[in-house]
């Protein structure tokens, strides 16, 4: 384990030598773990089959690249990160931070004109339910990554909290509530993830109609595709509230247990990619409104990202610390993919924030502008000082 000081000095060196590199922690880490993996050349990688080893970085888009840094070729780093003081992911701090980044009246109009038009096709039976989502473009004052990581890190103990650069890609962090496949021998888990609302404290969450149903949409045809796939075993909880940030969404957890062939995990990445939690459905027609109609490039964001097929050693117990037991140790490959949502790119002196939300039949314009409004609000809190 490295001592949190010297890593970020030495991860301030790296940035100087312009190769790849990323920085995240788990969600809920115990043990404040963070992990880090620096790549030390100048090649760019890239990720054909999903056969490879290291943590991989992919876009929205299936016909633009997807990024890897191989195990083989970074150095592996772990460090804990203590936040320096408890500071919580209140209500009150995020109208506070309204004010730093003012919205701006066309930004408003066009999101709400392209969610009327989703409703309309919706409604003329062409498509169920579609994702939009829109680009914010803010400055930050203070546009030092590191800075801005160590905010995250701080804040967001219950997502994944990542920071990564690539010379292609540039800077990305992101703090994301959403996991996109949990995979561990032959065991892996997925999550249906919809339905927004803000976190008021409120003791008791109740949900609308309309995300409820919004949500078993997701929860449905992640099932169907599973089963579509040769999945056996598969269980699913009770749908749950997550909390994430400031907000608050319905949650269902999927496991299952899946035949590893010559393919590995491809077929399990390709049939939830994109799940209907960030594109909708009918997948193919609500991909194309996208396209057709966002008027802009995710690029990463709502694409996935995480360790991919990575050797890990575990304890066939972890209380048996002794000689003895030693021998029960195992080596087997995990991997652990999140879909890049609350996430920016950091560029010059601005920072590009990425937001959206389910639209369905029921969905009204100026609801879902605010809901990227509060979603927006996640990774601003952390650009101010
Ligand atoms: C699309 C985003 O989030 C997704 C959409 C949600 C919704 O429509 O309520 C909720 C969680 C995520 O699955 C985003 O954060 O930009």
């Amino acid at each position: 384990m490295m001592e949190e000081a010297k890593f970020f000095s030495k991860l301030r060196d790296h940035i100087k030598s312009k190769n790849a590199f990323v920085v995240y922690r788990f969600p809920n880490e115990e043990n404040q773990r963070v992990h880090a993996l620096l790549q030390n050349n100048f090649q760019s990688f890239t990720c054909s089959d999903f056969s490879e080893s290291g943590f991989v970085f992919a876009p929205f888009s299936d016909k633009e690249k997807i990024y890897l840094i191989p195990s083989t070729e970074a150095e592996k780093i772990e460090f804990q990160h203590y936040p320096e003081s408890k500071v919580d992911e209140d209500q009150a701090e995020v109208i506070f931070q309204e004010g730093n980044f003012p919205q701006r009246e066309k930004d408003q109009k066009d999101h709400e004109n392209l969610v009327q038009k989703a409703v309309d096709t919706i409604k003329n039976g062409h498509l169920k339910k579609v994702v939009l989502s829109r680009k914010e473009t803010v400055q930050v004052h203070d546009p030092d990554p590191v800075r801005i990581y160590k905010n995250l890190l701080d804040k967001y103990s219950s997502a994944f909290a990542y920071l990564w650069f690539h010379p292609e890609t540039g800077f990305w962090l992101g703090a994301t509530p959403e996991t996109l496949l949990k995979t561990e021998r032959n065991r892996f888990k997925t999550m249906a993830l919809a339905g927004t609302q803000l976190f008021r404290n409120q003791s008791v969450v109740k949900w609308e109609q309309k995300e409820i149903e919004e949500q078993k949409l997701v929860t449905d045809y992640i099932l169907e595709t599973l089963a579509d796939n040769g999945i056996e075993r598969i269980e699913k909880s009770d749908p749950y509230t997550l909390k994430a940030g400031n907000l608050l969404h319905i949650c269902t957890d999927i496991t299952g247990t899946f035949q590893k062939n010559e393919n590995g995990i491809a077929p399990l990445i390709n049939s939830l990619h994109p799940t209907p939690a960030v594109c909708g459905l009918p997948k193919e027609k609500a991909k194309e409104f996208i396209l057709e109609n966002e008027g802009y490039n995710r690029k990463f964001y709502t694409g996935f990202l995480g360790e991919l097929n990575l050797k890990t050693q575990v304890q066939r117990s972890s209380r048996s610390r002794n000689q003895e037991n030693q021998q029960f140790s195992a080596i087997f490959e995990s991997t652990r993919l999140f879909v890049n949502l609350r996430c920016l790119e950091l560029k010059g002196g601005d920072a590009s924030l990425f937001v959206g939300g389910g639209i369905t039949k029921d969905s009204i314009a100026t609801s879902e502008w605010m809901e990227t409004v509060n979603k927006a609000q996640t990774m601003k809190a952390i650009l101010v000082k």
